[in-house]
């Protein structure tokens, strides 16, 4: 075998990988959820194999000092100081250009492989802030904050960010020399007005979803600041998220990836798929999704939930958060949740958990340089023997820093013995300070920090020293390295990489890390680290003194157990992992999509039916022409279950029926009372309970589906759904002549599911145990109807009977069958339809006869697929029609004059409503059906 050299070997490694992240394997265009996900796991599998033997091959090499270069550490410090203390470089801001670490000293070499994939990075902050030094001059410094911290170690992709530079630039020079210096970096900016910052970040951002995710609730509305109020605010949130998309849109290039973070960009995802629904789009949240219960505090909350949901994927950093996300849209906007994400009529929004890392390597180099190593030394000396705690904070409500103090109070109230042998360093760093909240919170941290100075402190030494700034990035591992016990005492925490960064730098001194369980790193470092609930002082003040007391082979064992995990699940593999789930997503979804049929293009259906003579017009009543209530996105359960026709119907469909070259047919599932009351004046055909009973156009009722229709069963079957409505808060049943229906819509969904369990259940060893019934499951309902009977059965009947009593000659021209049906009632649209190899619409049980005034099923025969006509012929003389199967095929072939000739086009058959159908096309809702019958009507 020929022997590569190092780079040689990375390329072809690094060529796999990118081969295999390219590679289709959904090839099959059938849609086949099993196929897709064993594949997805098969790709991710070998993936992460590909990336691990990478990255062991990068080690080794580091660690022979490089097939090239043995001075490899210099090297590495230089990009290290340079993402640390000075800018981050373009490299080291993922643009496509890889530093090969294994290279001399003085000659950083790049590598121009070509083969990254671009990924635009839209954050609120950007990896640099802007302050301004001149008309046309910048300073930029790094950002603080677990996300930037976690995005800046993404060097797989090539990034670009956009982001907010953190600073108003109102003039144009200010704006064009800005976004020139920022360009070098690979930054984008995205200019917000002053207002806008102050309502968006400020106010909606940090005073009202930050709480809000984090259960601080939300303060209460102050009814006279009227710049100020929750919809102001909401206002400018969608107005910066707008921004925010035009400068996507601005640097977008097809197949770029668009990752969204984070709580400021919720609208994000929906802004870039109006605009171009083929944009890859994922959006990361970095704090925690708290419970339903918590997000429904919402003013906002459908707003919200529905503009993220339009993203591809959805990522948090812990199951939990998903799961809580996934149940706010199941109880709030009704939409059913699944294993794998959230799913709305048909498309899938992936929801999953992808935990966030750090770039470990950086602070475990980072140890060994002298200039850490200097600091180590002058921390050592200052503290002297004293037992070092340190806590890592940006200055906010969620850290519980009051909490830590009043715990490490008690600590020393009960142990006086450590009063002068222990002491906290607090690097609490300033952050949102315009949040009249966050400036509270300064005062009472200072107060608290004084009174605990005051009382155990002494003339040459204090316990806590408490820092209101940031450290740069050497002094900071330095104080994570020299550290004995890591205090983390979020009250909630989306991750905390501040956990992850101490454990990282502590591979010799192998410290405690007393951690939150309300911190997301809990589920990740809970093995090793000594868990706390930070609300409960006592045990916090135990677990300071259970750590101090620590014997080292239990530090040893505990350190190395978080050591692993932090090492192995860095920013790179969170970063790698999500985008490569984006792709596959994305590639899901359009197999997916190739089977939802297409919109219904009105003006086609239009222009189709002014070309006829001799229309039908089929039409459902529930869901398909009731107006719905609940507009401004709350449910009227009172209301809609009053099933009116919606008001703006009521004048094109009677011109409709009134127009002699059309029938207009309503077939629903409602009992005869129901459509009467809606349709009393109407010159219409109505087909009550799935076509058993007919009201003809003079108005007298007949019944169409006649044979053996028992309903002995109905009694008990009531019965049993009394008991489960009782027992169902919000659901109710509907008794119909030959069927009865049990509806738990506005119920919680969950346990409506599990009571609807128990009923099928309970009715199939009882009450319909012997009885000639089919039970029909829907998304929320239970209905127990008379065996056999289905929209499809019952229009064959209904269609003799219209032509027999209009004594139609010419063939019926022109079919538009629109309905939100169950899919058991979607043989309906199979009936018309020219190309089915069979028509499937016989009754399977015995216990039904033939419709006395309707056509005799066919047995689904094969047909001739030579023919793309919907025939059906008509002996008119006993009121029969034959439809498609071979018993007549067309009227060529026997004696009967042709009755449906659609000329194959001439036939709209169309799901209201769904995305999963056997119709042709899909129309959202009622208010499209009442669009179209408008203009049809016109
Ligand atoms: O940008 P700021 O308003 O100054 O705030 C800083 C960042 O704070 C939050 O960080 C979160 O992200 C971390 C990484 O995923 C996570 O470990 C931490 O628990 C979170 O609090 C915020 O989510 C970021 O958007 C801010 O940039
Ligand atoms: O003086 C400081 C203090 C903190 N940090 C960084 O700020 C981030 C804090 O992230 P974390 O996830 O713990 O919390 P967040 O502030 O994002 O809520 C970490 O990467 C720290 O290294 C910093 O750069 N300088």
């Amino acid at each position: 075998m020929q022997k590569l050299n190092s780079s040689e070997e990375i390329s072809v490694l690094e060529h796999d990988l990118d081969e295999l992240k390219k590679s289709n394997r959904f090839e099959d265009d059938h849609d086949n959820t099993c196929t897709i996900l064993s594949t997805r796991l098969e790709r991710l599998l070998k993936e992460r194999e590909l990336r691990k033997s990478l990255k062991s091959y990068n080690v080794d090499v580091r660690s022979n000092g490089g097939m090239e270069n043995n001075n490899n550490n210099v090297v590495d410090n230089q990009i290290i100081t340079s993402t640390s203390d000075k800018l981050p470089t373009e490299e080291e801001l993922g643009n496509g250009i890889r530093i090969n670490k294994t290279v001399s000293n003085e000659h950083v070499i790049p590598d121009h492989r070509p083969s990254k994939h671009r990924l635009l990075v839209v954050a609120n902050r950007l990896p640099v802030s802007a302050v301004r030094k001149g008309d046309a001059s910048w300073q930029l410094e790094v950002s603080v904050g677990g996300l930037v911290s976690a995005l800046l170690g993404i060097t797989e992709f090539e990034t670009r960010w956009i982001g907010w530079a953190g600073v108003n630039v109102p003039d144009e020079i200010g704006q064009k020399s800005l976004t020139e210096a920022l360009a070098k970096k690979r930054c984008v900016p995205v200019f917000l007005e002053d207002n806008i910052v102050h309502l968006y970040y400020n106010g909606y951002c940090n005073n009202i979803l930050w709480p809000l995710f984090h259960y601080l609730g939300i303060p209460q509305e102050d009814w006279l600041a009227t710049i100020c109020n929750f919809q102001s605010q909401f206002d400018a949130y969608k107005k910066a998220n707008q921004k925010f998309a035009d400068v996507v849109k601005e640097n977008y290039q097809e197949g770029d990836v668009v990752w969204c973070h984070d709580y400021h960009l919720m609208f994000l995802p929906k802004c870039l798929k109006e605009k171009n629904p083929n944009m890859k789009v994922g959006w990361f949240l970095h704090t925690p999704f708290p419970s339903s219960e918590i997000h429904r505090i919402m003013p906002s909350r459908s707003e919200l939930l529905t503009a993220v949901l339009a993203a591809d994927l959805i990522g948090f950093h812990t199951y939990d958060y998903a799961r809580h996300f996934v149940s706010a849209c199941t109880r709030i906007l009704g939409l059913e949740g699944t294993p794998v994400g959230v799913e709305d009529q048909g498309r899938l929004t992936r929801v999953a958990a992808f935990p966030i890392g750090i770039d470990s390597d950086r602070f475990v180099r980072a140890v060994q340089l002298p200039r850490v190593k200097n600091h180590i030394k002058e921390f050592e000396e200052r503290f002297g023997s004293r037992k070092v705690m340190l806590g890592v904070d940006r200055l906010d409500m969620i850290k519980g820093i009051p909490q830590k103090l009043l715990a490490f109070e008690k600590f020393l109230e009960e142990n006086p013995n450590w009063r002068d042998k222990v002491v906290l360093l607090q690097i609490a760093v300033p952050t949102r300070t315009d949040v009249p909240e966050y400036q509270k919170l300064t005062c009472q941290v200072h107060e608290i920090v004084g009174r605990i100075n005051g009382r155990f402190g002494t003339l040459t030494s204090v316990p806590i020293h408490h820092l209101d700034r940031s450290l740069d990035f050497h002094a900071l591992c330095a104080l994570y390295a020299m550290t004995d016990v890591a205090l983390v005492t979020s009250l909630r925490d989306g991750m905390n990489l501040v956990s992850y960064e101490f454990v990282a730098c502590q591979a010799s001194k192998k410290g405690v890390l007393i951690l939150s369980e309300f911190a997301g790193a809990a589920q990740s470092l809970g093995a090793g680290a000594l868990l706390v609930n930070p609300w409960n002082v006592t045990e916090v003040a135990s677990s300071i003194a259970y750590a101090l007391n620590m014997p080292s082979d239990e530090r040893e064992k505990r350190h190395h157990h978080n050591y692993m995990h932090v090492t192995t699940h860095t920013s790179q593999e969170w970063a790698g992992t999500f985008v490569s789930e984006l792709n596959d997503t994305v590639v899901e979804a359009q197999l997916r999509t190739k089977q939802i049929p297409p919109q219904l293009q009105s003006e086609h259906a239009v222009g189709r039916y002014r070309c006829s003579n001799n229309r039908l017009i089929i039409l459902g009543f529930n869901a398909t022409l009731t107006e719905p209530v609940n507009a401004d996105g709350r449910i009227d359960q009172f209301k809609e279950m009053e099933l009116n026709l919606h008001r703006e119907l009521e004048e094109p469909l009677k011109k409709l029926c009134d127009d002699p070259r059309s029938t207009v047919i309503i077939v629903s599932g409602s009992h005869r009372s129901v459509l009467d009351k809606n349709f009393e004046d109407y010159n219409i055909w109505l087909a009550a309970e799935h076509g058993v009973f007919l009201r003809t156009a003079n108005k007298k009722w007949i019944q169409n589906l006649t044979e053996n229709i028992h309903i002995d069963w109905i009694e008990s079957v009531k019965h049993v759904f009394e008991y489960f409505t009782e027992r169902t808060p919000r659901s109710f049943y509907e008794l119909r002549e030959t069927s009865i229906v049990w509806n738990y819509k506005y119920s919680d969904l969950e346990f409506g599911r599990l009571q609807a369990k128990d009923m099928l259940q309970h009715l199939c060893t009882g009450p319909i145990s012997n009885a000639s019934v089919e039970v029909v499951q829907g998304g929320r309902s239970v209905e127990v109807r008379a065996n056999g009977v289905s929209k499809g059965v019952g229009i064959s009947g209904i269609l003799g009977q219209v032509i027999h009593d209009k004594d139609m000659k010419a063939p019926i021209d022109y079919v538009l069958c629109v309905g939100h049906f169950l899919p058991k009632d979607e043989d309906l649209y199979m009936f018309f339809e020219p190309e089915l190899p069979a028509i499937t619409v016989t009754p399977t049980h015995s216990s039904l006869g033939s419709p006395t005034n309707g056509f005799s099923p066919n047995h689904s025969e094969e047909r001739s697929k030579s023919d793309d006509h919907s025939v059906i012929t008509s002996d008119s003389d006993n009121g029969c029609f034959y439809m498609n199967g071979n018993m007549t095929i067309n009227a060529a072939s026997n004696n009967g004059s042709s009755v449906l000739d659609l000329q194959g086009d001439n036939y709209f058959s169309c799901a209201v409503g769904r995305k999963q159908s056997m119709a042709r096309y899909l129309l959202n809702s009622s208010a499209d059906v009442v669009a179209l019958l408008k203009k049809l009507a016109d």
